[in-house]
């Protein structure tokens, strides 16, 4: 029986042992089971490679998953900076980068992403890789802020730009679906961004910051 692109692309590039204890741990402590699909995890860490990414921000955490993917991609002395709204979460964030040996590279902010971002703004820092995936209400509001404190060259990466299907379907209409349709249009059209979208998985959409 033929595999599926996604169990043929799984067996080649299996996902190894600290992955695997994020996502068990997301498991076993009862939080929802949404870490990035593990080739789009390989795809951060590809992107922040070929980037050279050395100032990352990441809004929403979870186990941390994504974090370990893009500070596997980071240049030596590159930082990340976490965004997430619920302590607890990145406390295990913190357990599982540290275990990566990330833990110097990583700071955590916790609470609501938009104010935090506001206050990043204020500090006037920038960062040349982002990647989106928290609440998706406020997806247009955290693409503002990463073109706002984007470096020339940077990398813009926003996950679950289909959320299921509901944005492909016009009858569904709820604040997610349009706010999510929002950012993606933004991503599209907007005159100072390069950007594309992969279909797979929930969809996945990337930009270039002129
Ligand atoms: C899809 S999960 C993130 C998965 C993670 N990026 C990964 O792939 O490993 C979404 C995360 O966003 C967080 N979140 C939800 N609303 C938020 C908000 N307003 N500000 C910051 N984080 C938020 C949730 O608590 C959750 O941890």
């Amino acid at each position: 029986m033929n595999l599926t692109p996604d169990e043929y692309v799984n067996q080649l590039f299996q996902e190894d042992e600290l992955l695997l204890k994020v996502k068990e741990a997301i498991r076993s402590n009862g939080m929802p089971e949404v870490s990035v699909a593990a080739a789009y995890g390989r795809l951060l860490t590809f992107l922040a490679k070929t980037s050279k990414a050395e100032a990352a921000l990441e809004i929403g955490v979870l186990g941390g998953y994504s974090g370990i993917c893009i500070a596997r991609g980071l240049r030596e002395n590159g930082t990340l900076t976490s965004l997430e709204l619920k302590g607890e979460y990145a406390a295990m964030a913190r357990g599982h980068l540290e275990e990566g040996g990330f833990g110097e590279k990583v700071e955590y902010r916790i609470g609501p992403a938009a104010d935090s971002l506001e206050q990043l703004e204020q500090e006037g820092r920038t960062f040349d890789f982002f990647f989106i995936d928290a609440d998706k209400e406020n997806y247009p509001v955290y693409l503002d802020y990463a073109i706002k404190l984007a470096r020339p060259g940077a990398v813009i990466v926003g996950d679950n730009c289909f959320l299921r299907g509901r944005t492909l379907n016009p009858d569904k209409q709820g604040p997610a679906v349009l706010a999510v349709r929002r950012f993606n249009e933004q991503m599209a059209s907007d005159p100072r961004l390069v950007t594309t979208m992969l279909p797979d998985y929930d969809g996945l959409v990337l930009a270039w910051v002129k």
